[in-house]
């Protein structure tokens, strides 16, 4: 590797590192001023060597031109719907034919946020981020790598060379929401409907430079195909993949009984207006993924799942 070669590979794991520090972790380590300077050195290095860019370099993040279009992307692990609970009556009759379908008194559940924005899955293949879809019917979704590469808390390469499938909510913050629609009205502009419908909007654009512009961020919380798939449970998974490098809500909790599931949702219903993101209820799932495989699923959604659904939260305005 020559000289240049790794004056650029230290540049771009500096800056992979800062985003990692400011984007996943809201933690960062350095001022902006000092970020820029890195990407600003990265750049004209990257200029003075364009036969050096490689794909993953944050400097390619926000792509050239727009595409002519959307391709299709084929699910390999169907993304499924999920049942819907209401009311407390529901999540105990979910609970007990949960626990009558398996044939046994204890499950371990883990709740967590259901955000409020637009399922996308995400393919890494050796460690490198491949390809981005949306959900679309659940098999065949398109393909949005374009605008997902844009997303700064969606990390390039992952912290092992693993092919894996992960998947998530990509979404508006509420910030960005307001912001955007302050400036959509000064340009008399329509406005969007609500962080959900904008984050849609801005990632299903054809140009790239757009969804760059929108603030879009991300939580990840499934497996989708993967070759190395062992762990046991839910909650190692969430793990895993926070040690990988993905952004993981930190609202989740195991729960031992459906009592426990009832408080959590509880203490989430009156609390949403405190989060820096708009959420439509809770996802409560059974931890073991053997009791997965043994409840599997109906045509539409798991067995080993459902979503809590808070009413209609008053508009962010
Ligand atoms: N349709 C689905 O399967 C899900 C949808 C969502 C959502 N909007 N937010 C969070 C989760 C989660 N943490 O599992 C899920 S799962």
């Amino acid at each position: 590797m020559s000289e240049v070669e790794k004056k650029l590979a230290t540049l771009r794991q500096q800056i992979n590192d800062y985003n990692y520090q400011y984007h996943v972790l809201d933690a960062p380590t350095v001022p902006d001023a000092e970020y820029d300077h890195v990407m600003q050195t990265l750049r004209q290095l990257e200029a003075e060597h364009p036969e050096l860019v490689t794909v993953d370099s944050p400097t390619q993040r926000v792509g050239g031109e727009p595409l002519a279009g959307f391709t299709k992307v084929e699910h390999t692990v169907p993304m499924l719907s999920l049942a819907n609970a209401f009311n407390e009556q529901d999540l105990r009759n979910f609970d007990r034919r949960v626990r009558e379908g398996l044939a046994v008194d204890q499950v371990d559940y883990v709740c967590e946020l259901k955000i409020d924005g637009l399922a996308v899955s995400l393919r890494y293949q050796d460690g490198q981020f491949q390809q981005g879809a949306t959900r679309g019917d659940g098999s065949i979704g398109e393909d949005i790598t374009h605008n997902l590469r844009t997303i700064r808390s969606i990390p390039l390469k992952i912290k092992e060379k693993q092919t894996i499938e992960v998947r998530g909510e990509a979404f508006m913050p509420k910030r960005s929401f307001l912001a955007l629609n302050e400036a959509r009205l000064e340009r008399e502009e329509e406005p969007f409907a609500n962080p959900r419908n904008a984050a849609a909007g801005s990632l299903r654009q054809l140009d790239p430079k757009i969804a760059a512009a929108r603030n879009l961020d991300i939580y990840l919380y499934a497996v989708g195909k993967w070759e190395a798939g062992t762990l046991a449970t839910h909650s190692e998974r969430l793990t895993y993949l926070q040690e990988l490098g993905f952004k993981i809500n930190p609202e989740w909790r195991k729960c031992q009984d459906i009592d426990e599931v009832i408080n959590y949702v509880n203490g989430w219903l009156n609390h949403r207006a405190d989060l820096a993101y708009e959420i439509d209820g809770i996802v409560i799932k059974i931890d073991r993924i053997a009791y997965h495989d043994i409840l599997k699923t109906t045509a539409k959604s798991p067995r080993w799942a459902i979503a809590f659904k808070f009413p209609a939260e008053e508009a962010v305005t």
